[in-house]
């Protein structure tokens, strides 16, 4: 089955919402109709920049998505500077990140926690771009496999077929983020066929393959080709190269199908 490609900026915590007007507006600019057959964009910059960005993608009529990059599993209540799933989905997001390896590193984000997240969004008609990946650590023991499959079981856990057709995985090595070292397609391939697999085993072949799956990790114009030519890498999760338009657009052509 066709998988319809995905390239997805992390904007992480970066632009201001005066800048991040600027950055949407030129990526909007750049945008072709055309293209929306071919390939989802998502754009998930900071909280506050959230309902702004979706402000000028409206108005331009640009089928760009928005995402969050993290959210809370209440929907309201005392949990002092948390923000929920309809707060985040009245801003006009689409999509959300959750697990990913700061959160998991800097915050002490758990498997479970993120599983109440997946499970959060689901329940509240959003979508999770859920990411995984191993430390250099586990990566030099050999068990980079065995461990991102158990984070995928965790993050998916209680989750139904028809739900997990809604969600991204995105296959994030530590060690290469933000570090310029990106993983080899061939390394990034064999995790991503994994992590498959290991969907397959959850939720069935059928579903697996529908899924998208997305590398991220120092992904630039000069290496995306040679990782989304891999079979099961579905494009992208951005973060450095999706702060500036011109390397943003050229990763989003080079993942059109
Ligand atoms: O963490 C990432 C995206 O979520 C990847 O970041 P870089 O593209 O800056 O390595």
């Amino acid at each position: 089955m066709a998988r319809k490609p995905m390239m997805a900026g992390n904007w992480k915590m970066n632009n201001a919402i005066g800048e991040a007007v600027v950055l949407t507006q030129e990526i909007s600019n750049n945008w072709w109709k055309d293209w929306e057959d071919k390939v989802d964009v998502v754009i998930c910059p900071p909280f506050v920049d959230l309902k702004p960005v979706k402000t000028v993608l409206e108005f331009d009529k640009t089928k760009i998505f928005v995402g969050a990059q993290n959210v809370y599993w209440e929907e309201a209540g005392a949990f002092t500077g948390e923000v929920s799933v309809p707060m985040i989905r009245e801003c006009g997001c689409d999509y959300c990140i959750v697990g990913h390896s700061e959160r998991r590193g800097l915050f002490g984000e758990t498997n479970e926690d993120v599983n109440k997240k997946v499970r959060a969004l689901l329940g509240g008609r959003l979508k999770p771009i859920v990411c995984v990946g191993e430390s250099l650590a586990v990566r030099d023991e050999g068990t980079t496999n065995e461990y991102v499959c158990a984070q995928v079981k965790a993050a998916f856990a209680g989750v139904d077929a028809d739900d997990a057709a809604k969600c991204v995985v995105a296959y994030e090595p530590i060690w290469a983020i933000g570090t310029g070292r990106t993983a080899t397609p061939e390394q990034a391939e064999e995790v991503c066929a994994a992590v498959r697999a290991q969907l397959a085993v959850l939720f069935g072949e059928e579903t697996a393959q529908a899924m998208r799956i997305l590398y991220g990790g120092s992904m630039n114009p000069g290496n995306v080709d040679a990782l989304v030519a891999e079979p099961d890498i579905d494009g992208g999760l951005i973060g450095g190269a999706s702060l500036k338009c011109d390397s943003f657009i050229q990763l989003v052509k080079a993942v059109m199908r």
